[in-house]
This record gives C-alpha cells, sequence and structure tokens, in this order.
C-alpha cells in the first residue's frame, strides 16, 4: 500500500581491524508493538519509553491511530498512547510487519465498523489463514480473496464474544500472539489450543503473555499449547522497551568475525523479555564470550568462529546473521526447526541459500533448515528481497569479504532504519 522505496544500493565495509564499540541501539519491535495494541486496548493513557522509531512501529501507531486511539509518536523517547473507542471505517497499511498483520484482525474485530487491511506484495504471501479462520470462528466477519490472505476486510462489531478457538499456529507464533493481545477486551475472554506441528518461537509467545499480565490480564499459559485469557480491563502503565537484542545480534556477530568487542548498552539488568540466555549459549558454542556488566551486554571474538549444530526454532529470526557467521566458520553448521522461515519477510532459507551461492559458499536448503559447509567466498551482489535480516547477513560477511554488494539496505528501515549507518560507524571505529 506504501509507495515503494527508491532502491538503494549499498557496499558492505569491510572491517581492517577488529571492532570495538560500546552501542545504544533502538528498541524491540516485538516489545513496541505489543505495548502499542495493550495500550490501545486499555482503561486509561499509557506511555512507551525508548520505543523502537522505525516502519514496522511507524505503521502500527498509524494503524492503531486509524481506528480512533490517540497515539502520539512525535517525542523519539517518549510515546503516548490515549485510548479511545475503536471504529472504522479504516484503512491500515501492514507494510511487510508480521505483527501489524496478526495483531491488527483481532483488534479490528472489536471496532466498530470497516477496517480494511493490505500491504506489502510480499506481505500478501505471509501466512495468514488459521487466525483469519479462529476469527470467523469466534463470530467475527472477515472478507478475503480466495487466497484466504492480504487484503482483508474485518467488518467490526464493536464487540467479540470470544470463547474457544483451535488453530494451527505452526506458521508463525504471531497467530497466537495477535489473538491473545486482544482477548481480554472478548466478552468471553478466550481459550487458544494449537494443534499441528510445534508453534516456533517460544520466547515471543513468554513474552505476550508476560506483557498481558503486566497490563493486567489474568492469563494460564500453564498447559502446553493452550493459553487462556480470561475477559477484563487491561490498565495503562509506563512500558519501558528493552534494546533490541535480535537487531543487535549483527554488531555482536561483527565482534566475532573480526575477534573484537561489541557491548550492547542500557541492557536490562536482570529480567528481560527477550532470550538473552539463548542467545549467549549460541553465541559462547561458536566462539565468543558473553558478560552482562552494569555497561551492558558485551560479546567478545575469541578466536576462529566455530561451527554450530543447532535447533533455532525459539529464535528463527537470528537464522540469517547466525547463516552468515557460520560461513564464516572453521567447521560445518546445521540449523533446523526453522521450516517456517520460508514465511518470514522473504523464503529466508531459498534466499540465503541463492544469495551466499552467489558469494561461492557451500550451503544446501534442508527440509527444516539449512547446512553450511566453511569456504573462501568472493565478492559479489547479493539481493536482500525486501528482508532486513538479509541485509544484516550481507554485511555480517562483508565485513571479511570484500566486495559484497547489496541490491538495496533501504530494506532495513524496517526494524532499524539507522543500520546503515551504525554499521558503517562500527566498522570505521566511530561508533
Ligand atoms: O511476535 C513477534 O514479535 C515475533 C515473532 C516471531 O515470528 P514467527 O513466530 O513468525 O517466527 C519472530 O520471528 C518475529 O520476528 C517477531
Ligand atoms: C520475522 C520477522 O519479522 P515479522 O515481525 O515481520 O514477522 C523478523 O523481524 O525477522
Amino acid at each position: 500500500m506504501t509507495a515503494t522505496r527508491p532502491l538503494q544500493p549499498w557496499t558492505a565495509p569491510t572491517a581492517s581491524d577488529p571492532v570495538s564499540a560500546s552501542l545504544r541501539l533502538p528498541g524491540s519491535k516485538s516489545m513496541t508493538n505489543r505495548a502499542l495494541v495493550l495500550s490501545a486496548l486499555a482503561t486509561g493513557p499509557s506511555t512507551l519509553s525508548r520505543p523502537l522509531r522505525a516502519r514496522d512501529t511507524e505503521l502500527m501507531a498509524a494503524a492503531l491511530r486509524a481506528m480512533g486511539a490517540h497515539v502520539s509518536i512525535a517525542d523519539d523517547d517518549r510515546w503516548l498512547v490515549r485510548p479511545h473507542r475503536l471504529f472504522g471505517p479504516a484503512q491500515v497499511d501492514v507494510g511487510l510487519a508480521g505483527t501489524i498483520m496478526r495483531f491488527v484482525p483481532p483488534v479490528a474485530g472489536l471496532a466498530d465498523g470497516q477496517v480494511t487491511l493490505d500491504g506489502d506484495p510480499q506481505a500478501r504471501t505471509r501466512p495468514l489463514g488459521p487466525l483469519i479462520e479462529a476469527l470467523r470462528s469466534l463470530g467475527v466477519r472477515v472478507d478475503t480473496p480466495a487466497s484466504g490472505s492480504l487484503p482483508l476486510v474485518v467488518l467490526g462489531a464493536g464487540r467479540v464474544t470470544g470463547g474457544e478457538v483451535v488453530i494451527d499456529a505452526s506458521a508463525s507464533s504471531q497467530l497466537v500472539s495477535g489473538l491473545l493481545l486482544a482477548a481480554p477486551r472478548f466478552d468471553r475472554g478466550l481459550v487458544v489450543r494449537h494443534v499441528g506441528p510445534p508453534v516456533p518461537s517460544a520466547p515471543h509467545l513468554r513474552m505476550t503473555v508476560q506483557m498481558l499480565r503486566a497490563a493486567g490480564a489474568a492469563v494460564d499459559d500453564s498447559t502446553p499449547d493452550v493459553w487462556a485469557v480470561e475477559p477484563g480491563p487491561l490498565t495503562g502503565r509506563g512500558w519501558e522497551i528493552e534494546p533490541d537484542l535480535s537487531g543487535a545480534v549483527p554488531f555482536f556477530a561483527a565482534a566475532l568475525v573480526t575477534g573484537g568487542e561489541v557491548t550492547l548498552r542500557g541492557w536490562p539488568a536482570r529480567g528481560s523479555a527477550q532470550p538473552v540466555e539463548r542467545l549467549r549459549s549460541l553465541l559462547q558454542q561458536m566462539g565468543a564470550t558473553v558478560t552482562l556488566t552494569t555497561e551492558g551486554l558485551t560479546v567478545r571474538g575469541t578466536g576462529p568462529v566455530k561451527g554450530l549444530q543447532a535447533d533455532l526454532s525459539d529464535v528463527s529470526e537470528l537464522t540469517p546473521a547466525l547463516t552468515a557467521l557460520a560461513m564464516l566458520a572453521d567447521s560445518p553448521s546445521v540449523f533446523t526447526g526453522i521450516s517456517h522461515i520460508r514465511g518470514h519477510e522473504t523464503d529466508r532459507l531459498a534466499a540465503l541459500v541463492r544469495e551466499f551461492t552467489g558469494l561461492g559458499a557451500d550451503i544446501a536448503e534442508l527440509a527444516d533448515g539449512l547446512e553450511i559447509r566453511p569456504r573462501p567466498l568472493h565478492g559479489g551482489v547479493f539481493r536482500t528481497y525486501h528482508d532486513h535480516r538479509m541485509a544484516h547477513a550481507a554485511a555480517v560477511a562483508g565485513l571479511v569479504v570484500p566486495g559484497v554488494e547489496l541490491d538495496d539496505v533501504s530494506c532495513t528501515s524496517k526494524t532499524m532504519p539507522e543500520f546503515p549507518a551504525l554499521w558503517s560507524a562500527l566498522v570505521t571505529g566511530k561508533s
């Protein structure tokens, strides 16, 4: 729906020295967009401190505003949300954001009137059908094309009865998160039961439950694959948005491949909503040391990068950056549990294989993952397919492979518009 951005070709800078940086990175996309939704559904005003300002979050703010919420994002460090009765007609541009296309339709069901959602061409191919079916089974009227995806029209009745719903959420955890975030406002609350192959991204589901509880909702997630949300008010509150751990991973990868050191400042001393222990373990297995001090979260490269055999289903959005690391390792890697990332911003398994093969890599697609046997790479064109994390992967490889030419780096605006500048500063030692 939004005008297409002009492509921005970019040559990934090569590092001649180990990187050494202490960075303050933008806020978490996942936390910012959950906080915006919960705030719009609350009984009183909320603030978001240090939110992420990027395409995904600005479009979420616009979506909620289009449905009647008062959302002010003028101040970079403090966004304000004043809830208001939700109503249509409203037009929502989801861009390429999974969080908008999966979190907004249940909210639209609560609005009084028609809400139309559409997005980038690639958004129309991302899995949405199970959520639409779930909403229909709850009595929400949703019109879609025969493909069962975007563009869709939610004919909100101003209320949703709620009850119980069965869904196959193996294509994306966001199909469950979207239902849960709006569920306290359903007349009877909601029980979501997943039936099918495993739901990926468990830490994101835990984040959904944690943030719902922080907003005053009663949620029972004690039975695997079942989530029960009581009906009740959500309270307005002050949300402290943590720095984005997934966005930090390419910077940490830079520490590994150059034998340098990167500190992510402003990391919560304890109690993060993001899977930091899991990341720590993965990076340590690849040869890093990871320490948490009062300054922040520090990753150091200690020698050669080591290959990794890992099921990445819980942290699948890290696959592109970890694949770049694996390319530069001293032994093979196998990543499994990530068949669903074929439905991310692009088919990431196919895209990673195609583009790294073009740089000379030995990389093969598995039924549910990737196999990488490191060998010397060479420069060349690397297509990013509108996918911010493809750009991150190319940037990591480019640190040690001269001449990695991205066809477009503007896709990083999805979650970190400042990525090219921050990356160049990291490499030139000016961060
Ligand atoms: O809920 C969220 O904020 C997210 C959930 C995950 O989606 P999938 O379960 O589709 O992988 C993750 O990959 C995405 O980047 C963000
Ligand atoms: C899968 C991702 O995004 P989305 O929230 O659009 O699903 C991602 O950021 O890696």
